[in-house]
């Protein structure tokens, strides 16, 4: 399956000179969502991982079922003042703008082996900061999983070594 002809790219949004990548028209198409989530889980299923984070909100539709088809839970990684249990918390910048992200403490046990998955990876800010998160609780990052890669930003830099960094489509 071709997945990048079920992205719509919007120029001009939400500021001028983004090419932003609108998922919305893959998720609306049952066949083609399954088939990118399977697709996702046979790049990371010799991972051996424990737990699958995703950030709020676009990692939700995809680490969420990336996880179950795994067999292993999904730990949100929300905006600041979503999580009603104690968060370690740390804030970064995007490709427009910047925000936080917080993770509940006893999110990750020491040693677990995580997978971050995401819609996808721009400049790297937000990936970043959920690994940075993730190490502060003791998890181990295996692996970064991305249904989209901005092939011209640098976000695999930013993101440093030491896992590997998986994406389905790149632009
Ligand atoms: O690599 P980066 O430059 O950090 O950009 C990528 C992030 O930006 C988008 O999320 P956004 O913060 O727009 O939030 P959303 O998922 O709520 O739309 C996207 O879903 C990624 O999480
Ligand atoms: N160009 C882009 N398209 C969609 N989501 C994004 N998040 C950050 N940059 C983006």
């Amino acid at each position: 399956m071709n997945f990048k002809d079920y992205i719509r790219v919007i120029h001009d949004y939400p500021q001028p000179g983004i090419r932003f990548k609108d998922i919305t028209t893959l998720l609306q198409n049952g066949p083609a969502y399954r088939a990118a989530i399977e697709a996702m889980k046979a790049a990371v299923e010799h991972l051996e991982i424990d737990v699958v984070a995703g950030p709020e909100a676009r990692g939700f539709v995809i680490g969420a079922p990336l996880a179950i088809s795994l067999g292993v839970g999904f730990v949100p990684v929300r905006k600041p003042g979503k999580l009603p249990f104690e968060t370690v918390q740390a804030s970064y910048d995007l490709e427009y703008g910047n925000d936080s992200l917080a993770i509940h403490k006893d999110a990750i046990k020491p040693g677990q082996r995580v997978l971050i998955a995401d819609d996808l990876l721009a400049t790297g800010g937000t990936i970043a900061t959920t690994i940075n998160l993730i190490r502060q609780l003791g998890g181990e990052v295996v692996g970064t999983s991305f249904l989209i890669e901005l092939g011209y930003l640098p976000g695999r830099e930013k993101l440093g070594s030491g896992f590997e960094i998986n994406s389905l489509i790149t632009y």
